[in-house]
Protein backbone atom coordinates (compact mmCIF):
# COMPACT_ATOMS: atom_id res chain seq x y z
CA UNK A 1 0.00 0.00 0.00
CA UNK A 2 1.01 3.42 -0.89
CA UNK A 3 1.29 5.73 1.95
CA UNK A 4 1.28 9.62 0.86
CA UNK A 5 -1.15 12.25 1.77
CA UNK A 6 -3.71 13.33 -1.09
CA UNK A 7 -2.78 16.76 -3.45
CA UNK A 8 -5.87 18.62 -3.80
CA UNK A 9 -4.02 20.70 -7.00
CA UNK A 10 -4.07 17.40 -8.60
CA UNK A 11 -7.44 15.74 -8.02
CA UNK A 12 -6.40 12.96 -5.61
CA UNK A 13 -9.63 11.10 -4.34
CA UNK A 14 -8.34 7.91 -4.07
CA UNK A 15 -10.86 4.91 -4.14
CA UNK A 16 -10.99 2.94 -0.75
CA UNK A 17 -13.76 1.16 -1.58
CA UNK A 18 -13.03 -2.81 -3.65
CA UNK A 19 -16.33 -3.83 -4.93
CA UNK A 20 -16.42 -0.70 -6.77
CA UNK A 21 -12.89 -1.41 -8.36
CA UNK A 22 -13.76 -4.12 -9.39
CA UNK A 23 -17.28 -3.01 -11.09
CA UNK A 24 -15.30 -0.23 -12.97
CA UNK A 25 -12.59 -2.91 -13.94
CA UNK A 26 -15.32 -5.53 -14.64
CA UNK A 27 -17.11 -2.91 -16.57
CA UNK A 28 -14.28 -2.67 -19.10
CA UNK A 29 -13.50 -6.72 -19.52
CA UNK A 30 -9.65 -6.51 -19.87
CA UNK A 31 -8.57 -9.77 -21.66
CA UNK A 32 -5.35 -10.92 -21.27
CA UNK A 33 -3.84 -10.20 -24.83
CA UNK A 34 -5.36 -6.27 -24.20
CA UNK A 35 -3.20 -3.40 -23.48
CA UNK A 36 -4.71 -0.92 -21.05
CA UNK A 37 -4.01 2.51 -20.43
CA UNK A 38 -5.06 4.07 -17.40
CA UNK A 39 -5.30 7.95 -16.66
CA UNK A 40 -3.97 8.86 -13.05
CA UNK A 41 -3.51 5.74 -11.28
CA UNK A 42 -2.84 6.99 -8.07
CA UNK A 43 -2.41 4.54 -5.74
CA UNK A 44 -3.46 1.84 -7.93
CA UNK A 45 -6.51 0.67 -6.42
CA UNK A 46 -7.53 -0.74 -10.06
CA UNK A 47 -4.09 -1.16 -11.58
CA UNK A 48 -3.52 -4.15 -9.03
CA UNK A 49 -6.55 -5.65 -10.72
CA UNK A 50 -5.90 -4.44 -13.68
CA UNK A 51 -2.61 -5.98 -13.70
CA UNK A 52 -3.57 -9.57 -13.26
CA UNK A 53 -6.40 -9.76 -16.48
CA UNK A 54 -4.98 -7.59 -18.86
CA UNK A 55 -1.71 -8.03 -20.96
CA UNK A 56 -0.21 -4.62 -20.54
CA UNK A 57 -1.33 -1.53 -18.71
CA UNK A 58 0.58 1.78 -19.17
CA UNK A 59 -0.38 4.04 -16.64
CA UNK A 60 0.15 8.03 -17.03
CA UNK A 61 0.34 9.58 -13.78
CA UNK A 62 1.72 13.20 -13.02
CA UNK A 63 2.30 12.92 -9.49
CA UNK A 64 6.00 12.16 -9.38
CA UNK A 65 5.92 9.92 -6.55
CA UNK A 66 3.13 8.07 -6.79
CA UNK A 67 4.61 7.37 -10.46
CA UNK A 68 7.74 6.26 -8.78
CA UNK A 69 6.01 4.11 -6.21
CA UNK A 70 3.79 2.43 -8.73
CA UNK A 71 6.22 1.37 -10.87
CA UNK A 72 7.44 -1.07 -8.39
CA UNK A 73 3.51 -2.77 -9.79
CA UNK A 74 4.16 -6.09 -11.85
CA UNK A 75 2.52 -5.66 -14.68
CA UNK A 76 2.45 -2.07 -15.17
CA UNK A 77 4.39 0.42 -16.77
CA UNK A 78 3.95 3.78 -15.11
CA UNK A 79 4.74 7.00 -16.83
CA UNK A 80 5.50 10.29 -15.10
CA UNK A 81 3.25 12.69 -17.79
CA UNK A 82 0.62 15.11 -17.70
CA UNK A 83 -2.53 12.84 -19.35
CA UNK A 84 -3.36 16.49 -21.49
CA UNK A 85 0.18 15.89 -23.19
CA UNK A 86 -1.05 12.83 -24.57
CA UNK A 87 -0.62 12.51 -28.45
CA UNK A 88 -4.16 10.57 -29.09
CA UNK A 89 -3.14 10.48 -33.02
CA UNK A 90 0.21 8.27 -31.70
CA UNK A 91 -1.99 5.64 -29.20
CA UNK A 92 -3.23 4.06 -32.56
CA UNK A 93 -0.15 2.36 -32.78
CA UNK A 94 -1.92 0.07 -30.48
CA UNK A 95 -4.60 -1.78 -32.44
CA UNK A 96 -7.24 -2.64 -29.01
CA UNK A 97 -6.13 -0.35 -26.97
CA UNK A 98 -8.31 0.32 -23.69
CA UNK A 99 -8.84 2.94 -21.36
CA UNK A 100 -9.75 3.22 -17.71
CA UNK A 101 -9.29 6.06 -15.17
CA UNK A 102 -10.93 7.69 -12.31
CA UNK A 103 -10.46 11.09 -13.44
CA UNK A 104 -8.96 14.29 -11.56
CA UNK A 105 -12.33 16.15 -11.71
CA UNK A 106 -10.41 19.58 -12.91
CA UNK A 107 -8.89 18.34 -16.06
CA UNK A 108 -11.58 15.67 -17.16
CA UNK A 109 -13.96 17.77 -19.03
CA UNK A 110 -10.58 19.10 -20.79
CA UNK A 111 -9.09 15.02 -21.69
CA UNK A 112 -12.53 13.79 -22.54
CA UNK A 113 -12.87 16.56 -25.23
CA UNK A 114 -9.24 15.24 -26.57
CA UNK A 115 -9.72 11.88 -26.02
CA UNK A 116 -13.20 11.40 -27.94
CA UNK A 117 -11.24 13.69 -31.02
CA UNK A 118 -9.09 10.93 -30.67
CA UNK A 119 -11.26 7.76 -30.66
CA UNK A 120 -9.83 6.19 -33.64
CA UNK A 121 -6.98 4.70 -30.81
CA UNK A 122 -9.07 3.16 -28.61
CA UNK A 123 -11.81 -0.11 -28.53
CA UNK A 124 -13.72 1.25 -25.48
CA UNK A 125 -13.41 3.63 -22.34
CA UNK A 126 -14.64 3.34 -19.18
CA UNK A 127 -14.12 6.63 -16.64
CA UNK A 128 -15.11 7.95 -13.50
CA UNK A 129 -16.04 11.87 -13.30
CA UNK A 130 -18.42 13.94 -11.52
CA UNK A 131 -22.33 13.05 -11.89
CA UNK A 132 -23.06 16.60 -13.60
CA UNK A 133 -20.50 16.08 -16.27
CA UNK A 134 -21.49 12.60 -16.85
CA UNK A 135 -25.31 14.07 -17.28
CA UNK A 136 -24.06 16.83 -19.56
CA UNK A 137 -22.23 14.40 -21.79
CA UNK A 138 -24.75 12.34 -22.35
CA UNK A 139 -27.68 14.68 -22.44
CA UNK A 140 -29.77 15.26 -25.55
CA UNK A 141 -31.13 18.53 -26.95
CA UNK A 142 -33.76 20.57 -25.41
CA UNK A 143 -32.44 20.34 -21.63
CA UNK A 144 -30.46 22.65 -19.99
CA UNK A 145 -27.36 20.07 -19.58
CA UNK A 146 -27.03 19.96 -22.87
CA UNK A 147 -24.25 21.97 -24.75
CA UNK A 148 -21.07 22.13 -26.29
CA UNK A 149 -19.47 19.11 -24.49
CA UNK A 150 -22.51 16.51 -25.12
CA UNK A 151 -22.17 17.42 -29.26
CA UNK A 152 -18.76 16.66 -28.83
CA UNK A 153 -18.68 13.33 -27.24
CA UNK A 154 -21.95 12.18 -29.01
CA UNK A 155 -20.12 13.13 -32.62
CA UNK A 156 -17.32 10.98 -31.80
CA UNK A 157 -18.36 8.27 -29.35
CA UNK A 158 -21.91 6.60 -28.01
CA UNK A 159 -21.85 7.82 -24.62
CA UNK A 160 -23.65 5.79 -21.59
CA UNK A 161 -23.62 6.24 -17.41
CA UNK A 162 -22.88 2.37 -16.43
CA UNK A 163 -23.65 3.15 -12.56
CA UNK A 164 -23.09 6.50 -10.16
CA UNK A 165 -20.96 6.66 -7.02
CA UNK A 166 -21.43 7.94 -3.81
CA UNK A 167 -18.69 10.27 -2.26
CA UNK A 168 -18.58 8.09 0.68
CA UNK A 169 -16.13 5.99 -0.68
CA UNK A 170 -13.16 7.97 -1.38
CA UNK A 171 -10.55 9.71 0.88
CA UNK A 172 -10.55 12.54 0.77
CA UNK A 173 -13.97 12.87 0.58
CA UNK A 174 -15.14 14.82 -2.67
CA UNK A 175 -18.02 16.96 -2.10
CA UNK A 176 -19.89 16.08 -5.50
CA UNK A 177 -21.56 12.46 -6.45
CA UNK A 178 -19.56 10.32 -9.44
CA UNK A 179 -20.74 8.38 -12.43
CA UNK A 180 -18.78 5.27 -14.24
CA UNK A 181 -19.19 6.12 -18.22
CA UNK A 182 -18.74 3.90 -21.02
CA UNK A 183 -17.53 5.39 -24.27
CA UNK A 184 -17.33 3.41 -27.19
CA UNK A 185 -16.06 4.91 -30.66
CA UNK A 186 -18.55 5.12 -33.39
CA UNK A 187 -17.43 3.49 -36.47
CA UNK A 188 -15.53 5.29 -38.71
CA UNK A 189 -17.63 6.04 -41.88
CA UNK A 190 -20.27 8.24 -38.91
CA UNK A 191 -17.32 10.84 -38.38
CA UNK A 192 -17.32 12.56 -41.71
CA UNK A 193 -16.80 15.60 -40.40
CA UNK A 194 -13.75 17.75 -39.93
CA UNK A 195 -12.95 17.91 -36.26
CA UNK A 196 -11.58 21.62 -36.04
CA UNK A 197 -15.00 22.82 -37.82
CA UNK A 198 -17.26 20.54 -35.40
CA UNK A 199 -15.69 22.24 -32.72
CA UNK A 200 -15.82 25.85 -33.74
CA UNK A 201 -19.55 25.98 -34.33
CA UNK A 202 -20.17 24.36 -31.44
CA UNK A 203 -18.46 26.54 -29.28
CA UNK A 204 -20.11 29.66 -30.86
CA UNK A 205 -23.34 28.75 -31.17
CA UNK A 206 -23.35 27.73 -26.97
CA UNK A 207 -21.50 30.94 -26.52
CA UNK A 208 -24.75 32.50 -27.74
CA UNK A 209 -26.95 29.74 -26.79
CA UNK A 210 -29.77 31.86 -26.27
CA UNK A 211 -29.90 33.73 -28.94
CA UNK A 212 -31.93 32.05 -32.50
CA UNK A 213 -29.72 30.44 -34.95
CA UNK A 214 -29.81 32.67 -37.83
CA UNK A 215 -28.93 35.88 -35.62
CA UNK A 216 -25.98 33.97 -34.62
CA UNK A 217 -24.97 32.91 -38.34
CA UNK A 218 -25.50 36.57 -39.72
CA UNK A 219 -23.02 38.02 -37.29
CA UNK A 220 -20.37 35.47 -37.50
CA UNK A 221 -20.98 33.42 -40.73
CA UNK A 222 -23.62 36.22 -42.89
CA UNK A 223 -21.56 35.15 -46.44
CA UNK A 224 -22.96 31.18 -45.74
CA UNK A 225 -25.97 31.85 -43.35
CA UNK A 226 -28.64 31.39 -46.54
CA UNK A 227 -26.81 28.16 -48.19
CA UNK A 228 -26.23 26.80 -44.93
CA UNK A 229 -29.80 26.90 -43.27
CA UNK A 230 -31.29 25.43 -46.90
CA UNK A 231 -28.59 23.23 -47.26
CA UNK A 232 -29.07 21.76 -43.43
CA UNK A 233 -32.89 22.65 -43.58
CA UNK A 234 -32.64 24.22 -40.32
CA UNK A 235 -35.20 26.45 -38.94
CA UNK A 236 -33.30 30.38 -38.29
CA UNK A 237 -35.60 30.25 -35.40
CA UNK A 238 -34.22 27.77 -33.40
CA UNK A 239 -31.69 28.07 -30.71
CA UNK A 240 -28.55 26.05 -30.43
CA UNK A 241 -29.96 23.71 -27.75
CA UNK A 242 -32.49 22.59 -29.90
CA UNK A 243 -30.38 21.10 -32.48
CA UNK A 244 -28.80 17.70 -32.92
CA UNK A 245 -25.20 16.69 -33.31
CA UNK A 246 -26.12 15.67 -36.67
CA UNK A 247 -27.68 18.69 -36.57
CA UNK A 248 -24.11 20.67 -36.03
CA UNK A 249 -22.25 18.22 -38.24
CA UNK A 250 -24.07 19.17 -41.22
CA UNK A 251 -23.92 22.67 -39.91
CA UNK A 252 -20.22 22.86 -39.78
CA UNK A 253 -19.98 21.50 -43.45
CA UNK A 254 -21.82 23.61 -45.06
CA UNK A 255 -20.17 26.25 -43.76
CA UNK A 256 -16.60 25.18 -44.34
CA UNK A 257 -16.78 23.39 -46.97
CA UNK A 258 -16.10 24.98 -50.93
C1 LIG B 1 -9.27 10.85 -8.58
S1 LIG B 1 -7.60 10.32 -8.40
C2 LIG B 1 -7.79 8.60 -8.79
C3 LIG B 1 -6.66 7.77 -8.29
C4 LIG B 1 -6.86 6.26 -8.42
N1 LIG B 1 -7.02 5.85 -9.79
C5 LIG B 1 -8.05 5.81 -7.60
O1 LIG B 1 -9.06 5.42 -8.20
O2 LIG B 1 -7.96 5.85 -6.37
C6 LIG B 1 -6.84 11.05 -9.84
C7 LIG B 1 -5.41 10.67 -10.12
O3 LIG B 1 -4.98 11.37 -11.30
C8 LIG B 1 -3.69 11.95 -11.08
N2 LIG B 1 -3.62 13.16 -11.94
C9 LIG B 1 -4.05 14.40 -11.67
N3 LIG B 1 -3.85 15.21 -12.72
C10 LIG B 1 -3.27 14.45 -13.68
C11 LIG B 1 -2.82 14.72 -15.00
N4 LIG B 1 -2.95 15.95 -15.55
N5 LIG B 1 -2.27 13.70 -15.71
C12 LIG B 1 -2.13 12.47 -15.16
N6 LIG B 1 -2.54 12.16 -13.93
C13 LIG B 1 -3.11 13.14 -13.19
C14 LIG B 1 -3.67 12.25 -9.60
O4 LIG B 1 -2.36 12.39 -9.12
C15 LIG B 1 -4.42 11.04 -9.04
O5 LIG B 1 -3.54 9.98 -8.81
Amino acid sequence: MIHAPAKKSLGQNFLQDMNIARKIVDALEPGHKDRVLEIGPGKGVLTALLADRAGLVLGVEKDYFLTFALDRCPGLQAVNMDALQLDWSRLDRWPGLKIIGNLPYNIAQTLLWDMAAGCRSFDRAVVMVQKEVAQRITAGPGGKEYGALSIWLQSFTTPRVLFNVSPGVFRPRPSVDSSVLELRPLPADKIFFVPRDLARVVKTMFQNRRKQLGRILKTYWNDRRKIALEQCGLDPRARPEQLSPEDFQGLSKCLFSE
